[in-house]
């Protein structure tokens, strides 16, 4: 289950995601094969379709070009998903429309939830923005 909003950036290939360093994840382009993520900050070249598990619950989207930075906090999930399609088709976005959004999203993968009937879950998935240079 993931909790799915599109942010819109100022250009996908100028953004950096932060707050998901050394972490592992699931690569949706190699079937879910399992990585450490060792670089300093996601930056966005190509398509890009992660999983990143047990994530902290503030992840960061910097938009230097628009001087502002997306905090995106959740709590009752622990994995993240990362995407952007790239120049992969994908229904109901133009071909350039990839270049202006960003998936940051609150999801539960690799311990799945199960609410049985009468039982109640609750998530949080709350995005601010905070000005930035
Ligand atoms: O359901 P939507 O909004 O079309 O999003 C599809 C995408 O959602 C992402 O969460 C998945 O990681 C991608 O693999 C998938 O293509």
């Amino acid at each position: 289950m993931a909790l799915h909003p599109y942010f819109s950036v100022s250009d996908i290939s100028e953004i950096q995601v932060d707050g998901l360093q050394n972490l592992n994840y699931l690569d949706q382009l190699k079937n879910r094969t399992r990585f450490t993520d060792h670089d300093k900050t996601i930056t966005f070249k190509s398509q890009f379709d992660r999983i990143y598990l047990s994530t902290p619950n503030d992840i960061r989207i910097v938009d230097k070009k628009k001087q502002k930075t997306i905090v995106v906090h959740k709590e009752g999930q622990v994995d993240a998903v990362v995407w952007n399609p790239w120049e992969k088709k994908v229904e109901d976005l133009g071909t350039e429309d990839y270049r202006r959004f960003v998936t940051v999203e609150s999801a539960a993968v690799e311990k799945p939830i199960t609410v049985n009937p009468g039982q109640e879950w609750k998530g949080i998935l709350q995005m601010s923005v905070v000005p930035s240079s």
